[in-house]
């Protein structure tokens, strides 16, 4: 027998529990009605991530009987993920965890009580309207990836596809902000009852930005004369309108080929993986890893349910913050993005072949216990170290998990200001430490700096042979900056190549040419360019292997 998600699975459950899959302990045609007159969670950006920690997380609430309501989810960007993957499976999914014993959890999730694609202002938007205008509405989650928080481009200029919502206002409004904005509009009028937004995506003091993002919505509207100076009062006031700070962990790569594969051989049915026009790659069921991290700042100025029975940590603004700066500069980033720039010169298809290379791990290893670690603030709702060393001898290495360095390596450019910039500062200011210390960080900067050489986005692996470089606005100036230098080339001139690259601190948090490190950067690199099969023998020398 084929499972299909819609299935009445009270009725089949016996089949469901012979393939091995965990059922929802609720009834989900009530918990739909009950939602939609008691709605308490809206979440935007119905990607990936939200299958695999918002709606769990929503599910576990419901089996555990602390709430009768599901969440709702929202797409302001890319509806069709709306019309693909959730409408003709009744909201529900299939998260497949991959452990990294080799084994698979599988549950159907169907606590998604409601979807909202929105394209326009019509009947979509006014049952949205009316979630928001319902004042037991406790909070808003958000995952839209850090473009969509953006209303402006580098010279201050409103974006193109944000002007006319400005100009035309509220009513009009259907990006992300625009949207979140024009339905907190709604909210205040009608009642202006208190709620928490929540970002959840993956960048350091996402709450803050969040609220600056709407504030100066609200502030454009009301300059235009279309929303009152009280209802920008009413979003700048944390009692009123919070945006908790959070730290968000869970590796889920997009829905895999091989996943979908071994589904079908389960017996399950709904096993389509869909690429939308606009990019995003979506099934009804998401692949995840076993570990996950939630930390949000506990200001839910309209209450909230018992999250942390659903494993959500709680705490203050600095605890969120140290364990975002934890895993984002320390613990969990910069070794990613070390392992998938060498992964990517030894052109290995996944995560877990880069830390399954003794060379990679050991530079990875030191990257983290030894240059991260002792610079890092404890956030003390977990263990640094521990943290650490479940990435690198756990996470990383799981088999099972579809990740690759070309995911991992994407955007490189704009990440090496945080995963290593922020490490760097730390040794150049302290006073304890000393930035000559540091070894794997220049070595992880230097092999970036070598995968670069090349042009139009090709470069050549460390076998010799030709890759296309993953996707990174920089690539371009950088590529181009570069081509004096060639692999195998001469490199009499890489100090004076590399300079200007290395003073840039939109790249590096800080000018690399006012520290030692920027000619151990040079001399690596020249190492690492002299000609293929370098990257082992100049790692396994630094690192005295
Ligand atoms: N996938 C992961 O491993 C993790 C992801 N995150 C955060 O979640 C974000 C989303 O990740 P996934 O759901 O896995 O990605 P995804 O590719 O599955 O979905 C992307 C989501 O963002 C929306 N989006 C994309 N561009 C947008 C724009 N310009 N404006 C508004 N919405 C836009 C899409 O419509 C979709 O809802 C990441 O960018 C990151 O911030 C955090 C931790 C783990
Ligand atoms: O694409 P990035 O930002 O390198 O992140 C890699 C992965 O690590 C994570 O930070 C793990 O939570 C996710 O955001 C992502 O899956």
């Amino acid at each position: 027998m084929v499972l299909h998600l819609t299935d009445d699975f009270k009725a089949n459950a016996a089949d469901w529990e012979a393939a091995g899959i965990k059922l929802p302990q609720y009834d989900p045609a009530e918990v739909a009605a009950y939602t939609a007159e008691h709605p308490y969670w809206v979440h935007f950006g119905a990607g990936n991530l939200f299958r695999e920690v918002q709606a769990l997380i929503a599910q576990s609430l419901l089996n555990q009987g602390l709430v009768k309501s599901g969440v709702i989810v929202a797409e302001t960007f890319d509806a069709d993920i709306i019309e693909d993957s959730f409408k003709p499976y009744d909201n529900r999914g299939l998260s497949v965890i991959l452990k990294s014993d080799g084994s698979i959890d599988t549950e159907l999730v169907a606590s998604v009580a409601a979807s909202y694609g929105v394209k326009k202002h019509d009947e979509v938007w006014d049952g949205l309207v009316k979630v928001f205008t319902n004042p037991e509405l406790q909070f808003v989650t958000v995952t839209i990836t850090e473009k969509g928080y953006a209303i402006k481009n580098n010279d201050g200029e409103l974006l193109p596809w944000i002007k006319p919502e400005v100009e035309n206002g509220p009513d009009t409004a259907v990006s992300a902000m625009g949207a979140i904005t024009a339905l907190l509009f709604e909210r205040f009028k009608a009642g202006a009852k208190p709620i928490a937004m929540v970002s959840t995506d993956n960048f350091s003091q996402n709450g803050d930005r969040f609220r600056s993002v709407i504030v100066e919505f609200a502030e454009l509207w009301a300059k235009k004369g279309f929303v009152s100076e009280d209802f920008v009062r009413y979003v700048d006031d944390p009692e009123q309108v919070s945006f908790p700070l959070s730290m968000i962990d869970r590796i889920t790569p997009n829905p895999a080929e091989s996943v979908s594969k071994l589904l079908a051989e389960k017996g399950f049915g709904d096993n389509k993986i869909f690429h939308t026009a606009k990019g995003t790659n979506v099934a009804p069921f998401a692949n995840s890893e076993e570990t996950w991290y939630l930390v949000i700042e506990d200001s839910f100025p309209n209450g909230r349910p018992a999250l942390e029975k659903a494993g959500v940590f709680l705490g203050d603004r600095d605890t969120v913050n140290d364990s975002d700066e934890m895993k984002v500069t320390t613990c969990l980033n910069p070794v990613h993005t070390a392992l998938a720039v060498t992964g990517r010169l030894m052109s290995y298809d996944s995560m877990s072949e880069t830390i399954a290379d003794p060379t990679l791990k050991a530079l990875a290893e030191r990257l983290s216990y030894k240059e991260g670690l002792p610079v890092v603030t404890d956030p003390g709702i977990f263990s640094p170290k521990e943290f650490a060393e479940k990435v690198i001898d756990v996470r990383v290495p799981n088999p099972s998990l579809p990740d690759s360095p070309v995911r991992i390596s994407t955007d490189t450019s704009q990440k090496v200001p945080i995963r290593f910039g922020v490490t760097i500062k730390k040794y150049v200011e302290s006073p304890d430490h000393d930035v000559n210390e540091l070894v794997a960080i220049p070595l992880a900067i230097a092999a970036w700096l070598r995968l670069l050489l090349g042009k139009d986005g090709k470069a050549t692996d460390d076998n010799g042979n030709e890759i296309t470089l993953s996707p990174d606005p920089r690539i371009p100036e950088l590529q181009a900056d570069l081509a004096p230098l060639t692999l195998g080339g001469d490199l009499s001139k890489a100090d004076e190549v590399l300079k200007p690259i290395l003073a840039d601190t939109t790249l590096w948090n800080v000018d690399l040419t006012q520290t030692p490190l920027a000619e151990k950067i040079v001399g690596y690199f020249k190492e690492f360019a002299a000609g293929t099969g370098t990257l082992h023998p100049v790692i396994d020398k630094e690192l005295g292997l």
